[in-house]
């Protein structure tokens, strides 16, 4: 096994009280948890996310990205439903960590894309490995997900992985000025599907 059940506790949020289960990634010893709400081992596809750790929009409330505003509105929407699980991996900046990810804003903030600071880096566009997400998800009983998420590549891994993506649920939020071309470079050069419209699909309050 990849990763290891440690614990679970609940957690009351603003939006829910989920429970929380950590998980250790034996390899590399990061730490992961998973929200669940509900009961999610019930065989029915389950409303999930899988969530990359961005400490800088998660928690900082940067404007750079669209990560904060992801997980509040998948949260949020999991909520609503009253069942779902939300995967919070810490797989930093597209898993080349935080202060890495620190030079390639610098990059950035001289004028190169996402894609480009990376590269420039030595890493690759994106180095995120979802390999753990199907022993967490066994553990968690959940057979099936409607996954929300912009990113057919995220889909495709899952998929690959033996994981059953019953749809892919978008979640268009958390446009602003600041990531406005940020997300262009999403879309044109990742291949996320960002839509046309400025709202959240899986929260369309
Ligand atoms: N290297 C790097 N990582 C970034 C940058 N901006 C955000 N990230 C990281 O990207 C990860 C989130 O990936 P995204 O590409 O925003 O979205 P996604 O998870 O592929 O797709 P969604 O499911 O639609 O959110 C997090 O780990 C962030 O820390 C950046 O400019 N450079
Ligand atoms: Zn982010």
């Amino acid at each position: 096994m990849p990763v290891v059940f440690v614990a679970a506790c609940k957690l009351p949020t603003p939006f829910a009280e989920f429970t929380m289960h950590g998980f250790l990634e034996k390899a590399t010893g990061r730490e992961h948890v998973v929200l669940s709400l509900g009961d999610v081992a019930d065989g029915a596809p389950v409303l999930g996310r899988v969530h990359s750790e961005c400490l800088t929009g998660d928690a900082l409330f940067s404007q750079r990205c669209d990560c904060g505003s992801q997980l509040e509105a998948a949260m949020q929407a999991i909520a609503r439903e009253g069942r779902g699980v939300l995967l919070y991996l810490r797989q930093e900046g597209r898993g080349i960590g935080l202060l890495n990810k620190v030079r390639a804003y610098e990059l950035q903030d001289g004028g190169a894309d996402t894609v480009e600071a990376n590269e420039r880096l030595g890493f690759a566009a994106d180095q995120r490995d979802y390999g753990i997400c199907l022993p967490m998800l066994e553990h968690m009983g959940v057979k099936s997900l409607r996954l929300m998420t912009n990113n057919p590549r995220k889909v495709k891994a899952l998929t690959d992985m033996g994981i059953t993506v019953a749809e892919r649920v978008p979640l268009h939020t958390g446009h602003n000025p600041h990531n406005k071309l940020y997300l262009a470079t999403k879309a044109n050069k990742l291949g996320h599907m960002m839509g046309s419209q400025h709202q959240n699909e899986a929260d369309p309050a």
